[in-house]
């Protein structure tokens, strides 16, 4: 039997106290309700937020109610022992997503952008050779190790493409912390000081030249510095954790890794103008970008990280297939294995249905290059069917004349103009 427990709060607000609260944020408006067995679940009323949008996108793909059941893309609001609200990741991101939001939301306005353009004026000429060199190089660094997305860096404006080369060579760096060389000295107290030197970063007193070109951009752009600390956090947690007891575990991680590449992204590569989406919607696209490609990167690398004696894969749910972290070791694919994966792979593209949306809201010379990498991340998960589910010894590739063969496909969706498409329905108002 389920107790209504109050009528509309916002998921953002609810503490332990939430009964008494009532409250309309941001246009997600929920009904909670707690069950008998002390589990409180939500309710979209009219707007949804990334959860309930991933929900409704699940019911639209005709997927069966058994298959919604076992396979979250989203968590309830679960009680713990104290009688406390446990918030799920997704509110968690989304709080994050709402700041960015309204970080550019202000640069929509033209004020703004004038403002801005003032700004990028006063550079003393000294510093602007030397900053054009950061610059470059952060590019160099860009084009050695991310060959494909460097060149899609060069579709875009001489200013945007070289900021986007500024935040690539910082998340690079921040990953190379846990997964470079050095990686096994790497202790969390190294990352309170990556951390710090971080805020450095932001308030204009960077330490190197790499750190100097970002140090610009993010003066530039309406660049939030929450993201970067939560990707170091997510850093943290590759320190400190090697399985995921369920998806919204698995959920955070991606978007601390790569989920907050999405949200760092969008302010350089800018909405369109004539774009009717709200820029929520566009951040939680770019958010689902980033998680549908963690995800990808997790399925793909199964082996690999298993012979690192990890496993990114939620454990409730192998275990409900009826398997365990033996199997994974074993590393033998079975027909529970490819059951398994199905189904993992589904919640992956729904990931990415999800992204689409967002991608046409983008400004003109940045959809090329977001479509492609889009396209060809998801490539991915069809090579993992075509190798019949091994992901313990075979890598799954997109070969070269996919790649190239994406390159057509997806200049030909970066020219649907944001005006042709309505704009994602799920943050907006119903009625
Ligand atoms: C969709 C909208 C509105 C905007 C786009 C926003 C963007 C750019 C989102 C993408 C975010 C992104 C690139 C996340 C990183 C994901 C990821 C798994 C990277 C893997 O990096 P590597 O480990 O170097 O991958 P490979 O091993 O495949 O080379």
């Amino acid at each position: 039997m389920a107790v209504a427990l109050a009528r509309v709060v916002s998921p953002m607000e609810i503490s332990s106290n939430f009964c008494s609260l009532e409250t309309i944020r941001e246009g997600g408006r929920f009904v909670c309700t707690r069950y008998d067995d002390g589990r409180i679940r939500k309710k979209k009323l009219r707007w949804g937020l990334p959860t309930l949008y991933a929900n409704s996108k699940l019911a639209s793909v005709g997927l069966e109610a058994e298959y919604m059941r076992n396979l979250p893309v989203s968590s309830s609001f679960v009680a713990n022992s104290a009688g406390e609200v446990v918030i799920p990741s997704e509110q968690r991101v989304y709080d994050v997503v709402l700041k960015q939001a309204a970080l550019v939301n202000e640069l929509r306005s033209n004020r703004a952008a004038a403002a801005l353009e003032e700004r990028a004026d006063v550079v003393l000429p000294g510093a602007l050779s030397l900053l054009n060199e950061a610059y470059d190089r952060c590019g160099e660094v860009c084009a050695e190790y991310a060959k494909t997305f460097y060149l899609g860096t060069l579709l875009m404006t001489p200013e945007r493409r070289r900021a986007i080369w500024a935040i690539y060579v910082w998340c690079r760096r921040t990953d190379e912390l846990v997964d470079g060389p050095n990686a096994s000295h790497i202790t969390p107290s190294a990352l309170d000081r990556w951390e710090a030197r971080l805020e450095d970063v932001f308030g204009g007193r960077p330490y190197d030249m790499l750190d100097a070109a970002l140090s610009d951009t993010v003066g530039k752009f309406p660049v939030d510095i929450q993201p970067f600390k939560d990707m170091i956090e997510g850093m943290r947690m590759d320190l400190k954790k090697s399985r995921y007891k369920n998806f919204d575990e698995l959920y955070l991680y991606c978007y601390y890794v790569a989920g907050t590449v999405g949200l760092m992204s969008v302010p350089v590569m800018g909405i369109a103008p004539d774009s009717q989406a709200t820029t929520e919607s566009v951040y939680n696209a770019a958010l689902a970008l980033g998680i549908a490609n963690q995800l990808t990167n997790i399925l793909r690398d199964v082996g690999e990280d298993a012979r690192r004696g990890r496993v990114y894969l939620p454990q409730d749910e192998l275990a409900q297939a009826g398997l365990s972290d033996e199997d994974i070791f074993a590393g033998k694919v079975t027909d529970k294995w490819r059951n398994f994966m199905r189904n993992q792979i589904k919640r992956a593209r729904l990931f990415f249905d999800q992204a689409e949306s967002g991608v046409t809201q983008l400004s003109e010379a940045s959809r090329w290059p977001v479509w492609a990498s889009l396209l060809l991340y998801r490539k991915i998960l069809d090579e993992i069917e075509a190798n019949d589910y091994n992901n313990f010894t075979k890598r799954a590739y997109v070969s070269k004349a996919k790649k190239l063969l994406a390159l057509p496909v997806a200049y030909g969706r970066s020219l649907i103009r944001p005006s042709r498409t309505p704009p994602p329905t799920s943050t907006k108002p119903s009625g």
